[in-house]
């Protein structure tokens, strides 16, 4: 199983945004389409074997969080163009828009939920089944590292993890490296993707 936490500080928790001009008006929700899209998709294929939690911290009710569950998602539901794909995060947040509970995840559809996890509680919760990993150009080399068969990878987007996050990351996640250049979010996961599926025999 693999996992994908995208930290995204000015993703917008509410559908308040633009279809037309998403990186101006959503807080760059077009980077969180492009992770989607490298975290599932193959060509004429999807990827079962993955989970990726978006966290929105973004204006104006933050914190949401979109979990997005392979094994249980219909492999059609994602596309792979950005605008339908936004389409979906915009059905979470109004499904999620009088969430008030804290643990409480709604179905939106099959394998996609909304709540108002913490990016602490995603982490907390990734860590009962998984190794983690924080992906940053300081880290280890990835082709040094030895992964068990349940991983999860935590990323920053644009402007990267704050140092309150680095902070509550340092001793319950080894820093790992793709590269010595700053890689986009979306290229980062589909790098880790390829990696992962090098090693793993083919069936
Ligand atoms: C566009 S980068 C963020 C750049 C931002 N300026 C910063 O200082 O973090 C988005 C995320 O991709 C991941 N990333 C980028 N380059 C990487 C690399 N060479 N190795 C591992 N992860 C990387 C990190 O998690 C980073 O927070």
């Amino acid at each position: 199983m693999r996992t994908f936490i995208i930290k995204a500080n000015r993703a917008h928790t509410k559908a308040d945004f633009s279809l037309t001009d998403l990186p101006g008006t959503s807080g760059r929700i077009d980077l969180l389409c492009r992770f989607l899209n490298s975290a599932f998709l193959l060509s004429h294929g999807f990827r079962k074997n993955v989970r990726v939690w978006l966290s929105l911290y973004g204006p104006p009710n933050p914190p949401k969080a979109i979990r997005f569950e392979g094994q249980r998602m219909r492999p059609k539901t994602l596309n792979p163009d950005e605008l339908s794909t936004a389409k979906l995060i915009i059905k979470a947040l109004k499904a999620g828009e009088n969430l008030r509970e804290p643990g409480k995840e709604l179905e939106v559809l099959p394998g996609i939920y909304v709540s108002k996890l913490t990016f602490e509680d995603i982490v907390r919760r990734t860590l009962r089944g998984s190794a983690l990993y924080y992906l940053h150009e300081e880290g280890k080399p990835i082709e040094k590292v030895h992964f068990p068969a349940n991983v999860a990878f935590v990323l920053g987007d644009h402007e990267g993890l704050s140092r309150e996050d680095e902070a509550f990351l340092a001793g319950i996640a080894e820093k790992v490296s793709v590269g010595k250049k700053s890689y986009l979010a979306s290229h980062v996961v589909a790098y880790v993707n390829i990696h992962l599926d090098s090693l793993t025999p083919p069936p």
